[in-house]
């Protein structure tokens, strides 16, 4: 478990970090989002020890982080870090060495991670001259390569096309599965909410909202009553209740009380009833209501 305890952080006169506490359990997979400057990036880098906080704690275990813990992390910071004219596999070894595996295994690890995130035919070239994209799935080789017991990704998943995010999403979810923490953050809530279980949503430094993903939608009510009517008469929505958007057959209800039965009466009398349910809300729409 790790844990993130009341910190505190400030930059002159900027307070990036205002009693931000939340934990990640074994085995999850915790989202963290929040608008730009928000104090992500800032969260990770004291987790990862980076950066001292003005005050509070983080937490492996009931015990405070320690070089030795963090040297079993596994990191993705935002400013990204590989040298430039090394080449990829050897770079990816390198760091495997550097956190202490024999030269066979992180041979061996290396090897398996170009394979999954597709750059065995890059392995031989210097990182500058790899588009961005390939940059980025090499650093993330370097932040996967010494099956870490904790990660922790800054904005993991930005630039890479849609094949490599399936392909990261596959190998973090394996790791997931094996009991380790993860911790990534995004600004692709479709995605965050796709594969994490819990959500943590930060705003000028402070968690706004933090739970699994189920608990937060569920929390927003019942959500939007969505209803497609085929055939109906023009002017059909005039007497619905709450706040009615249409698009072309579906109409959208907002703040309706009760079950709706009422709504689907005057449905049924206005055409054939295609659909009738409660929309529960997105993480976007969490995310906007939680920032606002
Ligand atoms: N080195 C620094 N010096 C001064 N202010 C800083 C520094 N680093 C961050 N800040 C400020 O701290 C706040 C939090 O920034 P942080 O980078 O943690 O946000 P973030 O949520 O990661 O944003 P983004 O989504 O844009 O990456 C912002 O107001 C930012 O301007």
């Amino acid at each position: 478990m790790i844990e993130i305890d009341d910190l505190h952080k400030r930059y002159g006169d900027t307070t990036a970090l205002d009693g931000v506490t939340f934990s990640v359990r074994p085995g999850e997979m915790f989202g963290f989002v929040g608008a730009n400057g928000a104090g992500k990036t800032t969260t990770m880098r004291i987790l990862m020890g980076v950066l001292t906080a003005g005050s509070g704690t983080v937490r492996r275990d009931g015990r405070e982080l320690t070089f030795e813990h963090r040297r079993r992390f596994g990191y993705m910071p935002e400013e990204r870090g590989l040298y430039q004219k090394m080449k990829v596999a050897e770079q990816i070894e390198y760091f495997g060495r550097l956190s202490g595996m024999g030269a066979g295994e992180a041979r061996k690890a290396t090897g398996d991670l170009l394979e999954r995130l597709s750059l065995t035919e890059r392995a031989g070239d210097a990182v500058d001259t790899l588009s961005l994209g390939n940059q980025q799935r090499a650093q993330l080789a370097v932040a996967l390569v010494h099956r870490p017991e904790v990660l922790v990704l800054d904005e993991p998943f930005s630039g890479l096309d849609p094949l490599a995010v399936d392909a990261l999403a596959e190998v973090l979810t394996e790791r997931c599965r094996t009991g380790v923490p993860v911790l990534f953050s995004s600004h692709q809530l479709d995605l965050v909410e796709r594969l994490c279980d819990s959500v943590g949503i930060i705003s000028a430094g402070r968690m706004v909202a933090s739970g699994t993903t189920e608990s937060l939608r569920d929390r927003g009510g019942r959500g939007l009553l969505r209803v497609v009517v085929r055939n109906a008469a023009p002017g059909w929505t005039a007497t619905l209740p709450g706040e009615v958007t249409e698009r072309g057959d579906e109409v959208l209800l907002a703040g309706v009380d009760g079950d709706g039965q009422e709504v689907l009466h005057l449905a049924i009398k206005a055409g054939r009833v295609e659909h009738f349910g409660w929309q529960r809300p997105t993480l976007t729409e969490i995310f906007r209501e939680a920032v606002a």
